[in-house]
């Protein structure tokens, strides 16, 4: 399916990555299917297979990545880095080992660093997309985070 993700959709007010690992992935479409009117209004972005099926299903743009055993976590982890990714939806597979743990491990571990918001089950998914973080008005209290960080790590 081609892939309708533009480099304009950035400019919508979140950007949100979309992961789900195999036993969990009919859980998670089905919640972009429940929450389509909401997430139309926000950039999306996912690991290859997750990324795929989101936008066959739903219709929705999504910017795809690679798969997460083939490097997709990492590159997530490299946009949310970056400031171009800034709320993670990952609902990992807590009954199945992955090839790729260290990978998924990094991911998690970035996505705290840089203080965003990360739901790894639908209940927090939920949590999330219904609070003021989705407001356009919704600022990080602190206000430059990787400032803040920079200066904890150059202290050593
Ligand atoms: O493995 C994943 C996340 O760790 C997800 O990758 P896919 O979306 O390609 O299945």
């Amino acid at each position: 399916m081609e892939n309708k993700y533009v480099d304009v959709v950035i400019e919508k007010t979140k950007k949100i990555a979309l992961i789900a690992h195999d036993g969990k992935k009919a859980e998670l479409l089905d919640w972009v299917v429940r929450n389509k009117e909401i997430l139309q209004t926000h950039f999306l972005c996912g690991t290859g297979t997750t990324g795929r099926l989101i936008q066959e299903k739903t219709g929705l743009p999504v910017k795809i990545f690679k798969s997460g055993p083939l490097g997709g976590d990492q590159q997530i982890g490299a946009q949310i880095v970056d400031g171009k990714i800034n709320m993670l939806i990952f609902i990992w597979d807590p009954l199945e080992a992955q090839p790729h743990d260290p990978d998924i491990k990094a991911l998690l571990r970035i996505a705290t660093v840089y203080d965003i918001p990360v739901a790894n089950n639908l209940a927090t998914a939920d949590f999330i997309i219904h609070s003021r973080f989705m407001s356009e008005e919704y600022v990080h209290p602190i206000e430059d985070y990787s400032k803040q960080i920079t200066k904890r790590v150059e202290k050593f």
